[in-house]
């Protein structure tokens, strides 16, 4: 379980995010969701101990993060954060060993080639292995940093809009895969798409202004009126073929 207990984050000038509590289950594919400037990435790095909280306290699988040294961390929280921008001169099999760093420091076994050979294998990322990472395409980048992040093999994973250079198929696609993964891991995915939460997660996180609006089962918090307040323009939840899609209803 990741627990929040009044958690306040102050970044520059901002209250980034103020005084948050919930609590939220392992084993679960999570959507963090809300408007631009909510605090979402704020939560991941909070919760990845990357971000000092000003008050309050991140509990991830009991383990107070904000003092738990950095490898104790690496080994229990992966954290993809939004841009990859900054691609490093490596093929993508390099790039997902580096997800093995924390396990080895620069001293690799077999059992972290095995776990780069298996992240690469789940992302699909065999014929791309021994290309460069600056020679792929924006979506088969993301790819190749998810399994980066996978081949960390933490109890928790936490990805920032892994989906942004995604096209539909690849979306449902990786969605499938990180619904799988959570089957074994907590995930937790920052998603823009709220028909894609709609669709894949199981429990949502709401937050606006830096404040929590939601946490809990999907079905409670993805509803036409919490997201129309959330995002202050009218949503609907309907239903297509059988299926939970957010259409705007302005
Ligand atoms: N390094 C920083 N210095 C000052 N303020 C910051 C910094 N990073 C974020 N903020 C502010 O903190 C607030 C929360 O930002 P955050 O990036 O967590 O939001 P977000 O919900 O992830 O937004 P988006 O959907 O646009 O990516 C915003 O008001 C933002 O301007």
């Amino acid at each position: 379980m990741i627990e929040l207990d009044n958690l306040t984050v102050r970044r520059g000038a901002t209250v980034a995010l103020d005084g948050i509590s919930c609590r939220i289950p392992e084993g679960r594919l999570t959507a963090i969701i809300g408007p631009n400037g909510a605090g979402k990435s704020t939560l991941l790095h909070a919760m990845a101990g990357l971000i000092r909280p000003e008050a309050g306290r991140v509990r991830v699988s009991g383990l107070d993060v904000a003092q738990a040294r950095e490898r104790e961390r690496a080994r229990l929280i992966a954290l993809l954060p939004q841009s990859n921008a900054a691609v490093p001169r490596l093929t993508v099999r390099e790039l997902v060993a580096f997800g093995r760093w924390p396990h080895h420091r620069g001293r690799p076994r077999a059992a972290d080639r095995r776990a780069t050979e298996e992240a690469i294998a789940r992302f699909d990322l065999g014929p791309l292995a021994g290309r460069e990472v600056e020679t792929l395409s924006g979506g088969q980048r993301q790819r190749a940093f998810l399994a980066m992040a996978y081949a960390q093999e933490t109890p928790w994973m936490l990805l920032d809009e892994p989906l942004a250079a995604l096209d539909p198929r690849y979306t449902r696609d990786i969605m499938e895969r990180l619904r799988d993964i959570s089957g074994e891991r907590g995930v937790l995915i920052v998603l823009h798409d709220l028909s894609i939460a709609a669709r894949h997660a199981d429990w949502c996180v709401a937050l606006k202004g830096g404040k929590l609006q939601a946490a809990g089962p999907k079905d409670e918090t993805l509803t036409s009126a919490r997201l129309s307040s959330l995002y202050e323009t009218p949503l609907r939840v309907a239903r297509i073929e059988g299926r939970a899609v957010v259409i705007d209803a302005a």
